[in-house]
């Protein structure tokens, strides 16, 4: 679902690449912690995924398609098989919970019928029956974040990236996070983490691939935060 082949990324100006000859394969319907510390490369990994940047050497394949060549036009193509969720859960402030996965589906021409009967579906999915017609303001951090899931979800993509999506939140809001994108994998999707969070990757047990520096130093089965 996911490989990178010998992935170099340098950002200008800078001496030490972000990403440093990088080899990584996900498969279809693993669950994946990214780890390391702050600066060890794990936004950068994402963002290669999402095309928001692009690898100053080797190749980054995503959903069996190089992402390299894929055209400046067919990248909303590409996020649309690949969800993400952030740690600033990034709603929409003038727009209900329903509203900000209802525009998900609109901006990929869904039509209206479909989308009153998906949001609802999804909402409830993630916890937020009732909570529907609230706007971000009114709701807690971690009912954002569910709203944020819903709509990184409703498209059903084959990948769910999560750049620390537990990073704003206490701990038993995480873990309820931590078993909403459980739920998701179970279906199918293939989930990709980065996180700093050793509680959460303690107790998922799932594997982890730690970063240091650009460079892949562990990569381990069921692993912990270390
Ligand atoms: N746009 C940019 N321009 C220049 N350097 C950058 C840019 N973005 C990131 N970097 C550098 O690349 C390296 C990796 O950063 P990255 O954000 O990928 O790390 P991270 O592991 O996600 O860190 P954090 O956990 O703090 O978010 C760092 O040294 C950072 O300073």
């Amino acid at each position: 679902m996911i490989t990178l082949d010998r992935v170099t990324k340098t950002y200008p100006k800078s001496r030490r690449p972000a990403l440093d000859d990088v080899n990584v394969n996900v498969e279809k319907g693993e669950f994946v912690f990214f780890i390391g510390p702050s600066g060890s490369g794990k936004s950068t990994f994402i963002r290669l995924l999402l095309k928001e940047d692009t690898a100053t050497s080797g190749k980054v394949m995503v959903a069996g398609r190089d992402v390299a060549t894929i055209r400046p036009w067919k990248v909303p193509q590409l996020r649309r098989s690949v969800g993400c969720v952030f740690q600033d859960f990034r709603l929409l402030p003038n727009k209900t919970a329903a509203e900000n996965v209802a525009f998900a589906l609109e901006v990929i021409g869904k039509t209206r019928s479909v989308i009153r009967r998906v949001v609802p579906e999804v909402l409830s999915l993630v916890g937020l029956e009732g909570k529907e017609n609230r706007y971000p303001h009114e709701l807690s951090g971690g009912e954002q974040q569910r709203v944020a899931v819903a709509r990184a979800f409703v498209n059903r993509p084959l990948v769910l990236l999560a750049d620390e999506p537990t990073g704003n939140l206490d701990p038993d809001t995480s873990i309820e996070i931590m078993r909403l994108l459980d739920r998701i994998n179970r279906t199918g999707t293939t989930v990709v983490m980065a996180t700093h969070d050793s509680n959460i990757v303690n107790q998922m047990r799932r594997r982890v691939v730690e970063l240091d520096r650009g460079r892949v130093i562990r990569d381990q089965a069921r692993g912990v935060y270390g």
